[in-house]
């Protein structure tokens, strides 16, 4: 065995909240993703980790989730690294669109694969396969050889560039990854074998108020 990665989407951001494509704009959160947030590192803080280093994105929602992450546990002193390969996925021109509209405009299952499948992105954006081909080899060369030298690390990013991430640890297929819904707040808590592979997965909270 290994270290330890821990994986946490943002709390619900002001455009989630108003049911807006986000992307790569870059909303702050609600009080409710604030709360969220809160929870996310009370649930961490029974764990007893103790962390090295935190990542997160260029994006204001990730970054105040790990503040407030930071806060809650008692490691504010910790290194933090920004990077947008992080960043949510690039909803291209649906981002600024309220979602509930662009169903009733190209229905609803096109707005679904737009959304959640693997390859097909969104007019002007990125699919999951596209996020992950900038989120992957971050991970493989910044992230992974922390967690393998037995170093515990945090990420707090968003719902897509977590997904690409989450596809890979899990070994998930295209077909699975379409009904992966992260929910925001929630802490993934991976411990990985010296080859790099998953050892145990325990999720700090309730996925299935994921949408
Ligand atoms: O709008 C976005 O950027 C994302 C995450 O909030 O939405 P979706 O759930 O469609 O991936």
């Amino acid at each position: 065995m290994s270290g330890t990665l821990v994986l946490v989407r943002h709390g619900q951001s002001e455009w989630n909240l108003k049911n807006l494509f986000t992307g790569w704009k870059d909303p702050d959160l609600t009080e409710l993703g604030v709360e969220e947030a809160k929870t996310g590192a009370e649930a961490l803080k029974g764990t007893g980790l103790k962390f090295d280093i935190a990542f997160t994105s260029n994006l204001i929602r990730a970054q105040r989730t790990l503040d407030l992450i930071m806060q809650g546990i008692g490691q504010t002193g910790l290194e933090v690294i920004r990077d947008e390969a992080l960043n949510e996925r690039d909803y291209g021109d649906l981002a600024g669109l309220n979602k509930d509209d662009a169903r009733e405009k190209w229905g609803e299952e096109q707005v679904h694969i737009w959304r959640r499948s693997y390859d097909v992105p969104p007019p002007g954006g990125e699919s999951l396969k596209d996020t992950g081909a900038r989120v992957w080899p971050y991970y493989m060369t910044e992230i992974l050889p922390r967690v393998l030298r037995g170093e515990t690390v945090l990420v707090a990013a968003h719902g897509n560039s977590l997904r690409s991430l989450v596809m890979i640890l899990d070994g998930m297929s295209r077909e699975e990854i379409v009904k992966l819904n992260l929910a925001t707040g929630v802490p993934m808590v991976y411990k990985l074998n010296a080859d790099s592979t998953v050892a145990s997965k325990e999720v700090l909270g309730d996925m299935s108020k994921a949408h």
